[in-house]
Protein backbone atom coordinates (compact mmCIF):
# COMPACT_ATOMS: atom_id res chain seq x y z
CA UNK A 1 0.00 0.00 0.00
CA UNK A 2 1.59 3.38 -1.03
CA UNK A 3 1.53 6.16 1.34
CA UNK A 4 0.53 9.55 0.28
CA UNK A 5 3.19 12.07 1.16
CA UNK A 6 3.48 16.04 0.69
CA UNK A 7 5.44 15.37 -2.67
CA UNK A 8 2.09 14.74 -4.31
CA UNK A 9 0.84 18.65 -3.82
CA UNK A 10 4.12 19.80 -6.33
CA UNK A 11 3.83 17.30 -8.56
CA UNK A 12 0.09 17.62 -9.44
CA UNK A 13 -0.61 21.20 -8.84
CA UNK A 14 0.71 23.49 -11.82
CA UNK A 15 1.49 27.18 -12.62
CA UNK A 16 -1.07 28.63 -14.23
CA UNK A 17 -0.34 30.04 -17.58
CA UNK A 18 -0.64 33.74 -18.70
CA UNK A 19 -2.55 32.96 -21.67
CA UNK A 20 -5.86 31.19 -20.19
CA UNK A 21 -9.21 31.69 -19.10
CA UNK A 22 -11.75 30.42 -16.86
CA UNK A 23 -12.82 27.87 -18.87
CA UNK A 24 -9.63 25.91 -18.81
CA UNK A 25 -9.87 25.91 -15.46
CA UNK A 26 -13.32 22.99 -15.26
CA UNK A 27 -17.14 23.49 -15.44
CA UNK A 28 -18.26 22.16 -12.31
CA UNK A 29 -22.03 21.19 -11.38
CA UNK A 30 -22.71 20.40 -8.05
CA UNK A 31 -26.01 18.65 -7.21
CA UNK A 32 -26.68 18.95 -3.18
CA UNK A 33 -29.20 20.62 -0.99
CA UNK A 34 -32.31 20.12 0.41
CA UNK A 35 -34.78 22.25 2.96
CA UNK A 36 -32.99 20.74 5.96
CA UNK A 37 -29.15 20.45 4.88
CA UNK A 38 -28.69 23.68 2.76
CA UNK A 39 -25.29 23.73 4.37
CA UNK A 40 -23.59 20.53 2.55
CA UNK A 41 -24.54 22.35 -0.87
CA UNK A 42 -22.74 25.83 0.31
CA UNK A 43 -19.92 23.97 1.86
CA UNK A 44 -19.23 21.81 -1.48
CA UNK A 45 -19.57 24.82 -3.33
CA UNK A 46 -17.03 27.28 -1.36
CA UNK A 47 -14.53 23.89 -1.60
CA UNK A 48 -15.11 23.61 -5.40
CA UNK A 49 -14.63 28.00 -6.08
CA UNK A 50 -11.83 28.16 -3.45
CA UNK A 51 -9.58 25.05 -5.36
CA UNK A 52 -9.70 27.52 -8.58
CA UNK A 53 -12.63 25.58 -10.46
CA UNK A 54 -13.30 28.13 -13.48
CA UNK A 55 -17.35 28.06 -13.40
CA UNK A 56 -19.25 26.74 -10.58
CA UNK A 57 -22.96 25.92 -10.71
CA UNK A 58 -25.02 24.83 -8.28
CA UNK A 59 -27.98 22.50 -8.44
CA UNK A 60 -30.41 22.82 -5.64
CA UNK A 61 -33.76 23.54 -4.09
CA UNK A 62 -34.80 27.44 -4.90
CA UNK A 63 -35.24 28.58 -1.54
CA UNK A 64 -31.30 27.82 -0.95
CA UNK A 65 -30.28 29.98 -4.00
CA UNK A 66 -30.59 33.22 -1.59
CA UNK A 67 -28.49 32.14 0.89
CA UNK A 68 -26.00 30.62 -2.11
CA UNK A 69 -25.87 34.20 -3.89
CA UNK A 70 -24.57 35.59 -0.67
CA UNK A 71 -22.13 33.29 0.64
CA UNK A 72 -20.58 32.56 -2.64
CA UNK A 73 -21.25 35.15 -5.25
CA UNK A 74 -18.69 33.40 -7.94
CA UNK A 75 -21.36 30.02 -8.16
CA UNK A 76 -24.49 30.12 -10.33
CA UNK A 77 -27.28 28.31 -9.11
CA UNK A 78 -30.29 26.50 -10.82
CA UNK A 79 -32.91 24.09 -9.52
CA UNK A 80 -32.42 20.53 -9.93
CA UNK A 81 -36.50 20.28 -9.66
CA UNK A 82 -36.58 21.74 -13.31
CA UNK A 83 -35.85 19.03 -15.62
CA UNK A 84 -34.98 21.03 -18.91
CA UNK A 85 -32.68 23.34 -16.66
CA UNK A 86 -31.16 20.65 -15.07
CA UNK A 87 -30.07 18.06 -18.19
CA UNK A 88 -29.35 20.84 -20.15
CA UNK A 89 -26.50 21.82 -16.91
CA UNK A 90 -25.15 18.11 -17.07
CA UNK A 91 -24.39 18.84 -20.51
CA UNK A 92 -22.18 21.97 -20.23
CA UNK A 93 -20.42 20.73 -16.93
CA UNK A 94 -17.45 18.32 -17.26
CA UNK A 95 -17.70 17.30 -13.81
CA UNK A 96 -20.60 17.00 -11.91
CA UNK A 97 -20.70 16.07 -7.95
CA UNK A 98 -23.87 14.67 -6.45
CA UNK A 99 -24.72 13.53 -2.94
CA UNK A 100 -24.19 15.87 -0.46
CA UNK A 101 -27.26 16.99 1.41
CA UNK A 102 -29.44 15.67 -1.17
CA UNK A 103 -31.01 13.41 1.91
CA UNK A 104 -32.47 10.00 0.57
CA UNK A 105 -35.59 10.67 -1.04
CA UNK A 106 -37.50 9.84 -4.10
CA UNK A 107 -35.90 13.09 -5.78
CA UNK A 108 -32.42 11.71 -4.90
CA UNK A 109 -33.37 8.66 -6.77
CA UNK A 110 -34.58 10.56 -9.85
CA UNK A 111 -31.67 12.86 -9.76
CA UNK A 112 -29.40 9.73 -10.30
CA UNK A 113 -31.76 8.32 -12.90
CA UNK A 114 -30.84 11.79 -14.97
CA UNK A 115 -27.38 11.79 -14.42
CA UNK A 116 -26.69 7.88 -15.64
CA UNK A 117 -29.16 8.61 -18.73
CA UNK A 118 -27.50 11.72 -20.10
CA UNK A 119 -23.84 11.57 -19.17
CA UNK A 120 -21.43 10.93 -21.68
CA UNK A 121 -17.84 11.63 -20.33
CA UNK A 122 -18.50 13.69 -18.02
CA UNK A 123 -16.45 12.78 -14.20
CA UNK A 124 -19.15 11.97 -11.62
CA UNK A 125 -17.98 12.56 -7.47
CA UNK A 126 -20.89 10.48 -5.75
CA UNK A 127 -21.06 10.76 -2.02
CA UNK A 128 -23.28 11.01 1.13
CA UNK A 129 -27.02 10.79 0.18
CA UNK A 130 -26.54 9.62 -3.34
CA UNK A 131 -24.37 6.29 -1.96
CA UNK A 132 -27.19 5.90 0.54
CA UNK A 133 -29.77 5.69 -2.27
CA UNK A 134 -27.45 3.85 -4.91
CA UNK A 135 -27.02 1.30 -2.32
CA UNK A 136 -31.13 1.29 -1.29
CA UNK A 137 -32.60 1.07 -4.67
CA UNK A 138 -29.25 -1.35 -5.89
CA UNK A 139 -29.02 1.23 -8.83
CA UNK A 140 -25.60 -0.28 -11.39
CA UNK A 141 -22.77 2.07 -11.50
CA UNK A 142 -20.91 0.47 -14.21
CA UNK A 143 -22.32 2.06 -16.87
CA UNK A 144 -20.54 5.60 -15.45
CA UNK A 145 -16.91 6.10 -17.29
CA UNK A 146 -15.20 8.08 -14.83
CA UNK A 147 -16.65 7.62 -11.35
CA UNK A 148 -15.33 8.66 -7.76
CA UNK A 149 -16.90 7.22 -4.68
CA UNK A 150 -16.30 8.92 -1.65
CA UNK A 151 -17.98 6.94 1.18
CA UNK A 152 -17.23 7.50 4.78
CA UNK A 153 -17.01 4.00 6.19
CA UNK A 154 -21.07 3.17 7.28
CA UNK A 155 -21.79 4.63 3.06
CA UNK A 156 -19.33 1.83 2.50
CA UNK A 157 -20.90 -0.76 5.14
CA UNK A 158 -24.39 -0.01 2.96
CA UNK A 159 -22.86 0.04 -0.55
CA UNK A 160 -20.14 -2.83 -0.31
CA UNK A 161 -22.16 -4.89 2.48
CA UNK A 162 -18.65 -4.74 4.66
CA UNK A 163 -19.41 -4.33 8.05
CA UNK A 164 -16.91 -2.28 9.31
CA UNK A 165 -14.69 -4.59 10.83
CA UNK A 166 -14.68 -6.63 7.55
CA UNK A 167 -13.27 -3.84 5.46
CA UNK A 168 -10.08 -4.79 4.71
CA UNK A 169 -7.85 -3.61 1.87
CA UNK A 170 -8.42 -6.96 -0.03
CA UNK A 171 -11.99 -7.30 0.76
CA UNK A 172 -12.71 -3.44 -0.30
CA UNK A 173 -10.35 -4.02 -4.07
CA UNK A 174 -12.56 -7.16 -4.34
CA UNK A 175 -15.69 -5.01 -3.32
CA UNK A 176 -15.21 -2.10 -5.75
CA UNK A 177 -14.15 -4.36 -8.81
CA UNK A 178 -17.16 -6.17 -8.80
CA UNK A 179 -19.60 -3.01 -8.15
CA UNK A 180 -17.88 -0.41 -10.35
CA UNK A 181 -14.80 -1.62 -12.11
CA UNK A 182 -12.43 1.19 -13.09
CA UNK A 183 -14.14 3.76 -10.49
CA UNK A 184 -11.77 5.32 -7.99
CA UNK A 185 -13.04 4.78 -4.55
CA UNK A 186 -11.86 6.75 -1.35
CA UNK A 187 -12.92 5.49 2.14
CA UNK A 188 -12.68 7.95 4.30
CA UNK A 189 -12.07 7.54 8.00
CA UNK A 190 -8.62 8.06 9.85
CA UNK A 191 -6.08 7.66 7.29
CA UNK A 192 -8.15 7.39 4.37
CA UNK A 193 -7.39 4.87 1.41
CA UNK A 194 -8.14 4.95 -2.31
CA UNK A 195 -8.47 2.06 -4.48
CA UNK A 196 -8.29 2.33 -8.66
CA UNK A 197 -7.58 -0.65 -10.27
CA UNK A 198 -5.45 -2.87 -8.28
CA UNK A 199 -3.59 0.12 -7.01
CA UNK A 200 -4.28 0.81 -3.25
CA UNK A 201 -3.04 4.64 -1.79
CA UNK A 202 -3.08 5.15 1.42
CA UNK A 203 -3.33 8.85 3.38
CA UNK A 204 -0.71 9.36 6.49
CA UNK A 205 -2.63 13.06 7.60
CA UNK A 206 -5.53 14.43 8.90
CA UNK A 207 -6.78 14.31 12.88
CA UNK A 208 -9.92 14.21 14.68
CA UNK A 209 -10.52 17.53 15.19
CA UNK A 210 -11.53 16.69 11.10
CA UNK A 211 -15.08 14.81 12.71
CA UNK A 212 -16.98 17.55 12.10
CA UNK A 213 -20.12 17.53 10.11
CA UNK A 214 -19.51 19.46 6.33
CA UNK A 215 -15.94 18.08 6.21
CA UNK A 216 -16.17 15.59 3.67
CA UNK A 217 -18.86 17.65 1.71
CA UNK A 218 -15.87 19.90 1.95
CA UNK A 219 -13.47 17.17 0.30
CA UNK A 220 -15.92 16.92 -2.49
CA UNK A 221 -15.66 20.30 -3.76
CA UNK A 222 -11.99 19.94 -3.77
CA UNK A 223 -11.74 16.82 -5.49
CA UNK A 224 -14.41 18.47 -7.84
CA UNK A 225 -11.93 21.58 -8.08
CA UNK A 226 -8.37 19.14 -8.68
CA UNK A 227 -10.41 16.66 -10.97
CA UNK A 228 -11.16 19.87 -13.46
CA UNK A 229 -8.15 21.45 -14.00
CA UNK A 230 -5.83 19.21 -13.33
CA UNK A 231 -7.73 15.66 -14.72
CA UNK A 232 -8.97 12.39 -13.69
CA UNK A 233 -6.81 10.44 -12.74
CA UNK A 234 -5.47 8.42 -9.26
CA UNK A 235 -2.41 11.36 -8.75
CA UNK A 236 -5.30 14.10 -9.11
CA UNK A 237 -7.58 12.92 -6.44
CA UNK A 238 -4.63 11.48 -3.80
CA UNK A 239 -3.66 15.20 -4.19
CA UNK A 240 -7.09 16.76 -3.56
CA UNK A 241 -7.07 14.60 -0.42
CA UNK A 242 -3.92 14.91 1.02
CA UNK A 243 -4.33 18.96 0.85
CA UNK A 244 -7.69 18.33 2.68
CA UNK A 245 -5.97 17.07 5.43
CA UNK A 246 -3.07 18.93 5.45
CA UNK A 247 -4.61 22.25 5.59
CA UNK A 248 -6.78 20.54 8.29
CA UNK A 249 -3.50 19.47 10.22
CA UNK A 250 -2.19 22.87 10.33
CA UNK A 251 -5.51 24.34 11.51
CA UNK A 252 -5.53 21.88 14.36
CA UNK A 253 -1.90 22.44 15.68
CA UNK A 254 -4.05 26.06 17.06
CA UNK A 255 -7.97 25.10 17.00
CA UNK A 256 -9.48 22.72 19.31
CA UNK A 257 -11.88 22.03 15.71
CA UNK A 258 -10.48 22.20 12.54
CA UNK A 259 -13.78 24.34 10.98
CA UNK A 260 -14.92 23.10 6.83
CA UNK A 261 -15.12 27.14 6.31
CA UNK A 262 -11.79 27.39 7.88
CA UNK A 263 -10.11 25.08 6.10
CA UNK A 264 -12.06 26.39 2.47
CA UNK A 265 -10.60 29.70 3.34
CA UNK A 266 -7.31 28.84 3.44
CA UNK A 267 -6.87 26.93 -0.20
CA UNK A 268 -5.69 29.04 -2.78
CA UNK A 269 -2.93 30.16 -0.59
CA UNK A 270 -1.99 26.56 0.37
CA UNK A 271 -2.01 25.64 -3.37
CA UNK A 272 0.10 28.70 -4.32
CA UNK A 273 2.55 27.84 -2.03
CA UNK A 274 2.98 24.27 -3.86
CA UNK A 275 2.05 25.93 -7.05
CA UNK A 276 5.35 28.52 -6.92
CA UNK A 277 7.69 25.54 -5.30
CA UNK A 278 7.35 24.08 -8.40
CA UNK A 279 10.19 26.32 -9.24
N1 LIG B 1 -24.57 21.23 7.16
C1 LIG B 1 -25.10 20.28 6.40
O1 LIG B 1 -25.96 20.52 5.54
C2 LIG B 1 -24.62 18.88 6.58
C3 LIG B 1 -25.25 17.88 5.85
N2 LIG B 1 -24.85 16.60 5.91
C4 LIG B 1 -25.60 15.64 5.07
O2 LIG B 1 -26.35 14.81 5.91
C5 LIG B 1 -26.69 13.61 5.18
C6 LIG B 1 -26.46 12.42 6.09
O3 LIG B 1 -25.06 12.16 6.21
P1 LIG B 1 -24.38 11.52 7.51
O4 LIG B 1 -23.00 11.13 7.12
O5 LIG B 1 -24.50 12.44 8.67
O6 LIG B 1 -25.29 10.31 7.91
P2 LIG B 1 -25.39 8.80 7.47
O7 LIG B 1 -26.55 8.24 8.18
O8 LIG B 1 -25.36 8.62 6.00
O9 LIG B 1 -24.05 8.14 8.04
C7 LIG B 1 -23.79 8.09 9.39
C8 LIG B 1 -23.83 6.62 9.87
O10 LIG B 1 -22.61 6.00 9.48
C9 LIG B 1 -21.91 5.52 10.63
N3 LIG B 1 -20.46 5.66 10.44
C10 LIG B 1 -19.58 4.66 10.52
N4 LIG B 1 -18.36 5.06 10.26
C11 LIG B 1 -18.44 6.38 10.01
C12 LIG B 1 -17.46 7.36 9.66
N5 LIG B 1 -16.16 7.06 9.52
N6 LIG B 1 -17.89 8.63 9.45
C13 LIG B 1 -19.20 8.93 9.58
N7 LIG B 1 -20.18 8.04 9.88
C14 LIG B 1 -19.79 6.77 10.11
C15 LIG B 1 -22.49 6.32 11.80
O11 LIG B 1 -22.38 5.62 13.00
C16 LIG B 1 -23.93 6.53 11.36
O12 LIG B 1 -24.69 5.36 11.66
C17 LIG B 1 -25.83 13.62 3.92
O13 LIG B 1 -26.57 14.04 2.82
C18 LIG B 1 -24.78 14.65 4.25
O14 LIG B 1 -24.23 15.25 3.10
C19 LIG B 1 -23.66 16.19 6.65
O15 LIG B 1 -22.62 16.23 5.70
C20 LIG B 1 -23.39 17.10 7.83
C21 LIG B 1 -23.47 18.58 7.48
N1 LIG C 1 -10.59 11.08 13.32
C1 LIG C 1 -10.33 11.46 12.08
N2 LIG C 1 -9.06 11.45 11.58
C2 LIG C 1 -8.80 11.83 10.34
N3 LIG C 1 -9.75 12.25 9.45
C3 LIG C 1 -11.00 12.29 9.88
C4 LIG C 1 -11.37 11.92 11.19
N4 LIG C 1 -12.71 12.09 11.32
C5 LIG C 1 -13.16 12.54 10.14
N5 LIG C 1 -12.15 12.67 9.25
C6 LIG C 1 -12.24 13.09 7.85
O1 LIG C 1 -13.27 14.07 7.71
C7 LIG C 1 -14.09 13.77 6.58
C8 LIG C 1 -15.51 13.45 7.07
O2 LIG C 1 -16.33 13.15 5.99
P1 LIG C 1 -17.89 12.86 6.19
O3 LIG C 1 -18.10 11.90 7.27
O4 LIG C 1 -18.44 12.54 4.84
O5 LIG C 1 -18.40 14.31 6.66
P2 LIG C 1 -19.74 15.14 6.33
O6 LIG C 1 -20.67 14.22 5.61
O7 LIG C 1 -20.26 15.57 7.65
O8 LIG C 1 -19.36 16.29 5.48
C9 LIG C 1 -13.41 12.61 5.85
O9 LIG C 1 -12.49 13.08 4.90
C10 LIG C 1 -12.68 11.90 6.99
O10 LIG C 1 -11.56 11.14 6.55
MG1 LIG D 1 -20.38 12.88 4.17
Amino acid sequence: MQKIDKSILSEVIHKRPDISYKGNYGRILIIAGSTHFGGAALMSARAAVNTGAGLVTVATVSEKFTAINVDIPEAMTIDYRQENDLRDAISKNNVIVIGPGLGSSETTFHLIKTIIKNIDEQIIIMDASALTVVSEKNINLKTIKNLILTPHQGEWQRLSGLKIPDQTTKNNLEKINSLAPNSLLIVKKHLSEIYYQEKIYQLISGNPGMATGGMGDTLTGIIAGFVGQFGYSLKSVSAALYLHSHIADKIYQKDYVVLPTKLASKIPETMQEFACSQN
